[in-house]
């Protein structure tokens, strides 16, 4: 399992190591022991999996704020993303800055998005399964959406022609940067 740091000090990539053999491979895709040497010292309690059907669906940007903030590690198990962590901890020297990162099932790799960061995706092509584990339990009260376009974070999203993304209603009416009350 290799770690990569990111252009973010705290959003890491994740590489598990794939054993092939003639039945096809085999990998650990989660060791609490190899974050643990690497200085990450997570609780995760909930893992989650979502599917979406047409190419260019776009989830996020996300977040829960405290007392259920959340740390993710998001895996692609079926086709592929582009996987986007944003810095909104007021007094980071990052703040506002973003990872991008092109997560595959062929791949396997992952992306550890901290507590402290808005988190989302767009898939790449039809039918993606992303799976993510994450610390703290699902609570809708805390739940913060953020503009996916934001020009202030100015995320390279995949042309996705005229029609736009296909989003949630929830997630094409959320508030800009500037406009989020509840930042870390
Ligand atoms: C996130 C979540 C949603 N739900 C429910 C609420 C709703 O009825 C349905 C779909 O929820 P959403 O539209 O929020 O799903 P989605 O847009 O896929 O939300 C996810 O987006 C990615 C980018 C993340 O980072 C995740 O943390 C999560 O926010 O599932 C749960 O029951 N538990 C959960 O943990």
């Amino acid at each position: 399992m290799d770690f990569v740091p990111t252009t973010i000090a705290d959003v890491i990539e994740i590489r598990p190591r794939r054993h092939g053999d003639n039945r096809g491979w085999f990998a650990e895709t989660f060791k609490q022991a190899a974050l643990l040497e690497h200085g990450i010292d997570l609780e995760f309690t909930q893992d989650n999996e979502s599917f979406s059907a047409p190419a260019g669906t776009l989830r996020g940007l996300h977040y829960q704020t405290d007392p259920h903030a959340q740390a993710k590690i998001v895996r692609v198990v079926r086709g592929s993303i582009l996987d986007v962590a944003v810095d909104i901890r007021r007094t980071s020297p990052t703040f506002g800055q973003h990872v991008a990162v092109t997560l595959t099932a062929d791949a396997g790799n992952q992306l550890l998005v901290p507590v402290g960061f808005a988190h989302g995706f767009c898939t790449l092509e039809p039918d993606v399964q992303v799976a993510y584990k994450v610390t703290g339990a699902y609570a809708p009260d805390c739940e913060r959406s953020l503009r996916w376009d934001d020009p202030t974070i100015a995320v390279d999203w995949p042309d996705f022609g005229p029609d736009g993304p296909v989003m949630s209603d929830k997630d094409l009416d959320a508030p800009l940067l500037t406009d989020q009350p509840d930042l870390f």
